[in-house]
């Protein structure tokens, strides 16, 4: 990461964006860091009368979703984070905090309150930097909070509710976006932008980089960073500096004399002019003399030109199980790998520095070895093995996103080219060849085994005594829910081909009564009576007619009451994020990825109220539906 050091300190963390602000993640994303998104469950409902300056309601509400994260996936995932990082955005005008709004009434009494008035926006952040002790999750926490001021113009009734009924206030503080239509309402803006968008970025480094490089202790002068530290700053600063170490000591500090000369030689220049000095110098030459390049280098560009060889790379290691060597017998050299597995000793060296660098493996002197997300996720029989879908991926989807050019200008799938078979027989084929079978069930069991818990838990289903999972393939999420819900019952249906397949996938020494296989076609045969029926990655790939076939069906025999929940990923409004449905839509289905508002929509046309959607942080959400109680 070149381009900002101080978040490059992450790259080597799990990092947890404990928001579902889609703005944040872009913010975010845009600068390059890795993430996951677990949406936080903690209810904003903290008394504001308790705090003595709005800012500190912002600042503890930002630490509470973060917290509520952490803890959550300390107990309930195994997955402790290194580093979870929760948000707060709140307008306030003439002394009151306002929110989101709860409706458009809502969203009229803010904005008119805001017309022609300068008011402040507060974004409150926590850093949570968190550590697994004994099984018992330690925390170090970091707040704080930014304020932009902003002035709206005077705005007529006519436009608050044109503006109203564009939906844009609903999902924002105080009823507005700065970043899209709100825009047209502002005058001005005193102070950083994006802390108005929800997230204050340049805040946010400058804390990373007070937590990641502490002025050395020997400088008085140096007691706080007052702007991000340059890049060839941090490139110096941190030689030798272990990555994952938290809040090092900064060593390469003492390379630096109070002058500002390096001890190498080189000459630096102070970056602050006022009369402060911030302690940044940027070095104006390298050691050689050679003036540094002063281009923007687009990084974002270069890894998606890179993305297919990185892909590729993985692909490749993971179909030749280097993952499984590694983990029965690393370290290993290249040498052995090769031998164990029967390349070529230089093809293997370089495929495994390049899983190295692209931090799937460490390299030491003693040899190559699995990180601990190579040990969960790559190899096949790993915790949550993405194994299959690996292998999926590189065996099927490749070949289609080899034609995607084709794909785009015929706007169809691409099975002819790259199989040289149609939709049609190339389905009938994975039910004959034994091995596509498996390698297709086992991809599904991957998605659906690393997803369940979320899906599962995303909404209280202790009321529902029986489950059908319509689809429900391996059987993986029909497991995870009995173990949750002990008194729920769950029949698995899904194609004869399919079911006769499952025994290699069922968890060992678990008792599975709860669990029975049926076998059936959803669109033709007549559906097991259950409370609750389940859609788990059915809806996005069946066109517009199948998809009405089978919802007609399910709320045909669903008795009041009762209910049905979809596991899809859920698009925002826009439809561009999250980008893995976005991407996955390219592959030409006559499905598509639906946005909440759609499946909501949808639902509700087969009968279903009180529609939920759950973003789960996980690769599939969750939308919950129940078919109306007719009786009084
Ligand atoms: C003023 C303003 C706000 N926002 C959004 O308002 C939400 C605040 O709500 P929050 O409670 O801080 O966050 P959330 O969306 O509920 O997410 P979470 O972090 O999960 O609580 C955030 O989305 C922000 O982007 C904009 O997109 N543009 C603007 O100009």
């Amino acid at each position: 990461m070149v381009l900002n050091p101080v978040l490059g300190k992450l790259v080597s963390k799990r990092v947890v964006l404990a928001s579902a602000s889609p703005r944040r993640q872009e913010i975010l994303t845009n600068v390059g860091l890795r993430f996951e998104v677990v949406p936080s469950w903690f209810k904003e409902t903290l008394e504001k009368s308790a705090f003595a300056a709005p800012y500190e309601y912002a600042v503890e509400t930002a630490k509470q979703k973060a917290l509520e994260v952490a803890n959550r996936m300390h107990v309930k995932h195994l997955r402790t984070p290194d580093v979870v990082i929760g948000a707060d955005t709140i307008v306030t005008v003439d002394e009151q905090i306002l929110e989101k709004p709860v409706d458009k009434q809502d969203a009229y009494r803010m904005l008119s309150r805001l017309s022609g008035k300068e008011h402040s926006v507060f974004t409150g952040v926590a850093i949570i930097h968190c550590h697994s002790k004994d099984n018992h999750l330690e925390t170090e926490i970091t707040d704080f909070y930014e304020e932009t001021k902003v002035k709206f113009s005077d705005l007529s009734e006519e436009l608050l509710w044109e503006y109203i009924h564009s939906g844009e206030p609903m999902d924002k503080a105080g009823g507005y976006g700065i970043q899209a239509l709100g825009g047209m309402l502002v005058e001005y803006v005193h102070g950083d932008f994006l802390n108005v968008v929800g997230f204050p970025l340049n805040h946010f480094c400058k804390k990373l980089a007070e937590l990641y490089y502490p002025p050395p202790k020997h400088n008085v002068q140096h007691k706080k960073y007052d702007s991000i530290p340059s890049v060839d700053t941090f490139e110096n600063l941190s030689d030798g500096e272990s990555e994952s170490s938290n809040f090092t000591e900064h060593k390469g500090a003492s390379k630096l004399d109070s002058s500002g000369m390096c001890s190498s030689g080189a000459i630096y220049k102070s970056e602050s002019s006022s009369s402060v000095r911030t302690g940044f110098i940027v070095p104006l030459e390298n050691q050689n003399g050679v003036l540094k390049s002063a281009a923007k280098v687009p990084s974002k560009i270069l890894d998606l030109m890179d993305g297919f060889r990185a892909s590729k790379a993985l692909f490749v290691a993971s179909k030749l199980k280097m993952f499984d060597h590694l983990r029965a017998k690393g370290p290993l050299k290249a040498v052995d790998i090769a031998n164990e597995v029967g390349t070529s000793v230089c093809g293997t060296e370089r495929l495994l520095d390049a899983c190295a660098a692209l931090g799937l493996l460490e390299k030491t002197p003693q040899g190559y070895s699995n990180t601990d997300s190579a040990n969960t996720y790559l190899t096949s029989d790993g915790e949550y093995s993405l194994h299959g879908y690996i292998i999926h991926s590189n065996d099927h989807l490749w070949p289609l996103f080899t034609n995607l050019e084709s794909a785009v200008k015929e706007g169809s799938r691409q099975n002819h080219r790259a199989f040289g078979k149609k939709e049609e027989d190339l389905f009938k084929d994975y039910y004959q060849s034994q091995e596509v079978k498996q390698r297709f069930m086992a991809a599904m069991h991957s998605i659906a085994h690393l997803t369940a818990r979320d899906v599962a838990t995303a909404f209280d289903l202790s009321q529902f005594k029986s489950a059908c999972d319509l689809g429900g393939c391996t059987g993986a999420l029909a497991h995870e829910l009995v173990q949750i819900y002990p008194n729920l019952k769950v029949t698995v249906f899904d194609l004869p081909e399919v079911i006769a397949n499952t025994s290699y996938f069922q968890p060992s020494g678990q008792h599975t009564a709860p669990v029975t296989f049926v076998s059936g076609d959803f669109f033709k045969d007549n559906l097991p009576e259950a409370d609750l029926y389940i859609l788990s990655r059915v809806l996005h790939d069946w066109p517009d007619e199948k998809v009405h076939v089978l919802l007609s069906k399910i709320s045909a025999v669903c008795k009041p009451g009762s209910a049905l929940l979809v596991a899809e990923i859920v698009l925002d409004e826009q439809k561009t994020h999250p980008p893995r449905a976005v991407l996955q839509s390219l592959s030409m289905t006559e499905g598509k990825q639906r946005s909440g508002s759609e499946y909501k929509q949808l639902l509700e046309k087969y009968g279903f109220t009180d529609v939920q959607i759950k973003i789960t942080g996980n690769l599939l959400d969750a939308v919950l539906g129940f078919k109306e109680n007719l009786s009084p």
